[in-house]
């Protein structure tokens, strides 16, 4: 039987042993990460001949794209595609994969952890114990907040959105709004979620989570005026893509007072510049982008990734392919 030809693939992020080790049983892998100074040359150079490309949250924009001659396929080692020139792909007919639901779970676990932060005030009470400030029992001006029987306001419905929305109705016993263009079929939360408008959703709920994804659409959403349509002393959590929220104008809104907390695990601008104002906001609990960084869920990112390459590779179709359109 004649074997199939080995092509190019270029890994242009971290990618653990075993699955480096399944794409070079059959094809040839330049690993180079081109943000890292010392790789940027070797990545210039595999880029133009590459058939297939692994990567995650380093922007392929059109130009990028120019310089890719040979690319069949991406595989992103990301559930959301914000970063990649969509338009362009679809001109190109190159394939783009992605890893949805297997990292729903973990997740909604980052962004329920976000939930119990900023409402009991967890960051800002472990310094107090951490930097000596506990000599008496704590006082009314550091109480939290209960979630439990609160209202979760949930904007993106899908996967993650629904995750969450479980254990909020099942563990927590919250009542569960969210905003969508239909009905959600939501297994385990019949009965549990209603649907309603955007703004009824802004006015009524306690906490707001942000599980949608980025697009043209979605970019800038959360606005001053949707922020001022919340209610007063409500906490914002965005669990999907820091440009869907103008952050000056939750600045403006944590400061006066008219919300009581964020949680954020994503930024417009990541790493989260040293000089930015929501770094060191005392009302802000700040994560690098962690909502699916575990050692399991990573893994599994990485083996849907691989398995997505080299199907596309092959002629297959992939296990998760990301419609283009
Ligand atoms: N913080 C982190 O580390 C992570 C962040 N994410 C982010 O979470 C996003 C969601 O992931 P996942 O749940 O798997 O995706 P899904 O596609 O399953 O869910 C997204 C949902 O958002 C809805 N939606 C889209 N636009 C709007 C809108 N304007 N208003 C209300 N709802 C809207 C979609 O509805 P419809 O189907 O009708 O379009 C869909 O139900 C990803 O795109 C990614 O950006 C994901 C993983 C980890
Ligand atoms: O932000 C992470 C993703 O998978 O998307």
């Amino acid at each position: 039987m004649p074997t199939a030809p080995r092509k190019k693939v270029l890994v242009f992020r971290e990618l653990p042993p075993d699955q480096l080790e399944r794409i070079r049983a059959v094809h040839d892998v330049t690993v180079a990460n081109p943000r890292k100074p010392e790789q940027l040359s070797r990545f210039d150079e595999a880029l133009p001949s590459a058939h297939g490309l692994i990567g995650s949250s380093y922007p392929v924009d059109a130009d990028l794209l120019a310089r890719a001659a040979s690319l069949e396929v991406i595989s992103s080692v990301s559930v959301g595609v914000d970063n990649y020139a969509l338009p362009a792909l679809r001109e190109r007919g190159i394939l783009l994969c992605h890893t949805p639901g297997v990292l729903t779970e973990t997740t909604a676990d980052t962004i329920f952890a976000l939930i119990m932060a900023t409402s009991r005030r967890l960051v800002e009470l472990a310094l107090h114990v951490r930097e000596g400030r506990w000599d008496r029992n704590i006082g009314e001006d550091l109480y939290g907040w209960d979630v439990h029987g609160k209202t979760l306001g949930i904007i993106g419905f899908g996967r993650i959105g629904q995750a969450v929305a479980r254990r909020a109705a099942l563990g927590f016993n919250m009542r569960v709004l969210y905003s969508g263009r239909r009905d959600a079929e939501a297994p385990g939360l019949e009965g549990k979620a209603t649907r309603v408008t955007m703004e009824a959703l802004l006015a009524g709920s306690d906490i707001v989570v942000l599980t949608l994804p980025l697009t043209e659409d979605t970019r800038g959403l959360i606005g001053r005026s949707e922020l001022q349509a919340m209610k007063p002393g409500a906490i914002l959590v965005n669990g999907a893509r820091g440009a869907i929220v103008q952050e000056d104008a939750l600045l403006d809104a944590l400061n006066a007072g008219q919300l009581r907390a964020a949680g954020l695990d994503v930024f417009a601008s990541e790493p989260l510049p040293l000089a930015s104002p929501l770094r060191l906001h005392p009302r802000i609990t700040a994560l690098p982008h962690i909502g699916s960084a575990t050692h399991e869920t990573r893994h599994g990112m990485a083996e849907l990734a691989t398995t997505n390459l080299l199907q596309a590779l092959a002629g297959e179709r992939p296990t998760a392919l990301y419609p283009l359109g």
